[in-house]
């Protein structure tokens, strides 16, 4: 559908706008008195926000992004389903799923009663789709702008036989200095180290990130925070739907490897992962829906 068409359909004046964006994507920017929003349709991606009268971003987006179908976007919030990492299944299909690399359909927008607005993006099986995972499917990621960022990702089963899923808000942050940072509502967790091997270890302290951090966080009930003296700010997780989180940043190698990342990003990105990962699996019986939700709030200091 073209831009013209969806500012017909779903603009809402001085609010809601379509645009054409980087790779010819559409591209949705949204503006009110509490914050602004740079939204893709393609992989269903908020790729920015901002508080109203702030600079500063809560996400990072790469400068080296891809913006072209069949690859993901580096930076912002892409979407990991219906599977988080690897390919559950060994049958070589890509990382983290196929909706965070493929078109999505813009369903509606309006304004809350409160002045937020809302942004639902979805996605619905194919014969493509059903090509790679063959299930029946209606996904509906449900984007709140306000005083912070809502995300809600919701499964619906249309099929006639129970799914298996895991997911994950793959959330890349904007952060100062990442010697500076600590992540804090992780203390006395267990976590499998993706870096070390897949073992299991507890949690002392809060986390900081003085190497390659790659884990997933077990039993997580507390909101978690972010720490960032060098911006001056926190950003403040809350989630639902969840009982793991991933913390994840490259360093310097895997920065250096990554042709979307530039060689020093490692210093001003994070991953924190609203997820449900390792044995967080999420069962959906047909005919019923499963809500993963995250809330971002960022607390200026
Ligand atoms: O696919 P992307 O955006 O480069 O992210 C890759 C990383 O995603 C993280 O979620 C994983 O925990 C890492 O193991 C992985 O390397």
């Amino acid at each position: 559908m073209g831009i013209a068409q969806l500012n017909r359909d779903h603009g809402i004046a001085g609010q809601v706008e379509f645009f054409e964006g980087q790779g010819g994507f559409p591209f949705i920017r949204v503006k009110n008195a509490k914050a602004s929003a740079l939204i893709s349709v393609y992989a269903g991606q908020v790729l920015s926000f901002q508080p109203a009268g702030k600079t500063d971003d809560l996400m990072f987006l790469s400068q080296k992004a891809y913006y072209q179908a069949g690859k993901a976007i580096k930076g912002g919030v892409p979407i990991c389903w219906p599977w988080f990492g690897p390919d559950p299944e060994g049958k070589g299909r890509a990382a983290h799923g196929f909706v965070r690399n493929r078109m999505w359909d813009v369903i509606e927008t309006s304004v809350t009663a409160n002045g937020d607005n809302q942004v639902v993006l979805g996605l619905a099986d194919t014969p493509e789709t059903q090509a790679i995972w063959p299930h029946a499917f209606i996904l509906r990621l449900e984007i709140i702008i306000g005083e912070t960022l809502n995300l809600a990702l919701v499964t619906r089963n249309t099929g006639d036989q129970a799914i298996s899923i895991t997911q994950a808000f793959h959330t890349y942050f904007s952060v100062g200095d990442i010697h500076q940072v600590r992540v804090s509502g992780l203390e006395g967790r267990q976590y499998l180290d993706k870096a070390d091997g897949g073992q299991q270890k507890m949690q002392s302290g809060a986390v900081t990130i003085s190497s390659e951090v790659d884990r997933i966080y077990l039993d997580v009930l507390d909101d978690i925070i972010v720490h960032d003296p060098a911006m001056k700010r926190r950003i403040h997780i809350a989630s639902q739907g969840s009982q793991t989180a991933v913390v994840w940043n490259p360093w310097a190698r895997i920065s250096a490897e990554m042709a979307d990342l530039q060689d020093d990003d490692y210093l001003r990105m994070l991953c924190v992962e609203t997820t449900n990962a390792a044995t967080d699996i999420i069962t959906i019986q047909p005919g019923s829906e499963f809500r993963l939700i995250a809330n971002y709030r960022i607390e200026h200091m």
